[in-house]
């Protein structure tokens, strides 16, 4: 029998699994929708569990949560800091609310106090809230911006951040480690209540979290001049953002915020969009039907789990165009730089920290300003494992980290990317602007000017299931084994695999070792400066390339990623 076949069968006979469950599986016809739900474990990644909803062991359930949760309960233990407790959110998806119950059941029977969100919260705020209330762990039940039919398990440590090596190695240790659901602890919601092991995180977390939030505001009393000067149209996408980010707008001093009605409550199937996240422009659809009608200057949008935030804004001709998270992190750093340095706060070892695959076009500025910057890999909880190095080691002051991906975070109240935060920044630079006659696209333009026409492109390739990965992996295999001599017409001067962990100069040969983990990454860069980036994403059936060029003119620069992409385009087609 193929192995999907044996475990469908095991899970028929299991006796942990419900008669209802198992009703659904001998209910399914589609031989090939067996073997997508049982080709695999879901298997509990560096970043937790993802993936499709649904009975099976290549999907999320209550059951692969709760083995999850039985893995994660037993590492705690381990480390002896169950009394700790966990912090639990969750977001606006199908089963989150009971996968957090799920899950903090299970820790409640380990022993491991459980503190839940009463109702949906962004990401950031669980990252707050293990630090807030001192746990030792956090879990936010979220897909983050994936389709309707996704689910996750994310899972935080202590510092707030979402754990990194070799913790990560731990707990998938762990979680593997439980070998049937018979070994999954559970206890009654009552019982749980009752010895205090489940208990619903108060408003007094929220309340403390504004506060951090607005504490990093750079020009309060400007914002007090502008606040009713700016029109604001948000649209939370159906998700966690909703209440935080108009609460803390309003804290801020923004009045003028429209909330696009449609997209304004929790819907499990962000039935108003395709995919309920906002590097699609698509999302702001119905926004820039509010804004025109209410003469908007800035349209602020927030995934699911808000940790997210993509923006429009006005361009010289009253166009809206979309600030990608490389245009938002270039304007945030000169931002938060240049009021630190007028106010005298611009600490001597500062540091800005990005991802390999972010825009170089923070380097100049940072440069400018006398900031360090660092590089890490992608995802952000490598910006919170450098945030909690620098507490640890006192070597350099946080002051703004952001990734392409559309996420960034100034302070250091959470460990992870904020979109509620980087909702209220962008009102202020937007407002700051405006009282100087500019719009923020403007004030990019003239970033450009400063620093050189810098422009960045992301491509992504969706290639789904079991047959997607096989190719991703083969494209990977290829372009590792043939580094390509060119692309876009432009010599490939250095090759950096992150896998291997060889840097190659080409023009020398002269071979290095690299300065971050193992990664499957290619990096190569060209003769003109330029780079490209090629990486299996981690949280989305995908291979995604990046693109990252500096050129005289903005039709230069996007020139050359155009053509860069077409290279890129020919050389996939070219793989089987
Ligand atoms: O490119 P991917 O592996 O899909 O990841 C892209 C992004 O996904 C999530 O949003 C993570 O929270 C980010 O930190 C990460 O950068």
């Amino acid at each position: 029998m193929e192995d999907y076949r044996v475990r469908y069968q095991q899970w028929l006979e299991d006796p942990f699994i419900d008669e209802e469950t198992k009703a659904e599986l001998r209910g399914i016809t589609d031989e090939n929708e067996i073997k997508e739900r049982f080709f695999k474990e879901l298997e509990f990644g560096t970043g937790g569990l993802r993936g499709i909803i649904g009975n099976g062991s290549n999907r999320l359930n209550r059951y692969t949560v709760g083995k999850a949760s039985q893995g994660l309960a037993n590492y705690i233990k381990k480390e002896g800091t169950q009394k700790q407790g966990v912090a639990i959110a969750y977001d606006s998806r199908f089963m989150s609310p009971e996968f957090a119950e799920v899950a903090g059941l299970i820790f409640a029977a380990n022993g491991i106090p459980a503190y839940v969100y009463p109702s949906l919260r962004p990401v950031p705020m669980l990252s707050f809230a293990v630090r807030e209330l001192g746990c030792t762990a956090g879990v936010v039940l979220t897909a983050s911006h994936n389709p309707p039919e996704y689910n996750g398990y994310k899972v935080y440590w202590a510092d707030g951040a979402q754990v990194v090596a070799p913790r990560d190695k731990g707990i998938i240790t762990e979680v593997n480690a439980v070998e049937n659901f018979g070994q999954i602890q559970r206890m009654e919601k009552a019982e749980a209540v009752e010895k205090k092991l489940y208990t619903l995180i108060g408003e007094e977390v929220d309340e403390a979290f504004d506060r951090n939030v607005q504490a990093q505001l750079m020009n309060p009393e400007m914002i007090a001049r502008m606040g009713d000067k700016l029109n604001i149209v948000y649209t939370p996408l159906h998700g966690s953002g909703n209440l935080p980010v108009r609460r803390n707008l309003a804290k801020a001093g923004f009045k003028n915020v429209f909330i696009v009605k449609e997209q304004e409550l929790p819907d499990s199937s962000f039935s108003t969009v395709d995919y309920p996240n906002p590097e699609d422009t698509k999302v702001f659809t119905l926004a820039r039907k509010l804004a025109a009608e209410v003469n908007a200057d800035v349209l602020i949008g927030t995934d699911p789990d808000c940790d997210r935030m993509g923006a429009m804004v006005k361009d010289s001709e009253g166009n809206f165009v979309a600030l990608t998270g490389n245009m938002v992190g270039a304007l945030a750093t000169d931002y938060i730089l240049s009021q630190r340095k007028e106010q005298g706060r611009l600490p001597a070892n500062g540091v800005v920290v990005k991802t390999i695959v972010s825009t170089e076009m923070i380097t100049p500025i940072c440069r400018a300003y006398g900031v360090g910057k660092i590089d890490v890999l992608t995802g952000f909880k490598y910006i919170g494992e450098q945030i909690k190095g620098f507490e640890e080691t006192g070597s350099h002051t946080y002051l703004f980290g952001f990734e392409e991906s559309y996420g960034c975070l100034a302070g250091t109240y959470a460990r992870d990317k904020d979109g509620v935060y980087a909702a209220v920044l962008v009102c202020e630079m937007a407002a700051y602007y405006k009282e100087k006659s500019m719009t923020l696209y403007e004030a990019l333009l003239k970033l450009y000017e400063k620093y050189g026409y810098y422009r960045d492109g992301v491509k992504s390739m969706t290639m789904k299931g079991l047959e997607g990965m096989a190719r991703i992996q083969r494209i990977m295999k290829t372009f590792r084994e043939n580094t390509p001599k060119e692309l876009g017409g432009y010599k490939v001067v250095m090759a950096k695999d992150y896998q291997t962990q060889v840097f190659r100069n080409l023009e020398t040969g002269e071979e290095s070792g690299s300065p971050l983990p193992v990664s499957d990454v290619l990096h190569y860069t060209l003769e003109d400066g330029t780079w490209v980036c090629i990486r299996p994403s981690g949280t989305e059936p995908k291979l995604k390339f990046y693109i990252g060029v500096k050129a005289d003119d903005l039709q230069a620069a996007q020139d050359k990623v155009d053509a860069l992409d077409a290279d890129i385009e020919a050389k996939v087609a070219e793989i089987a």
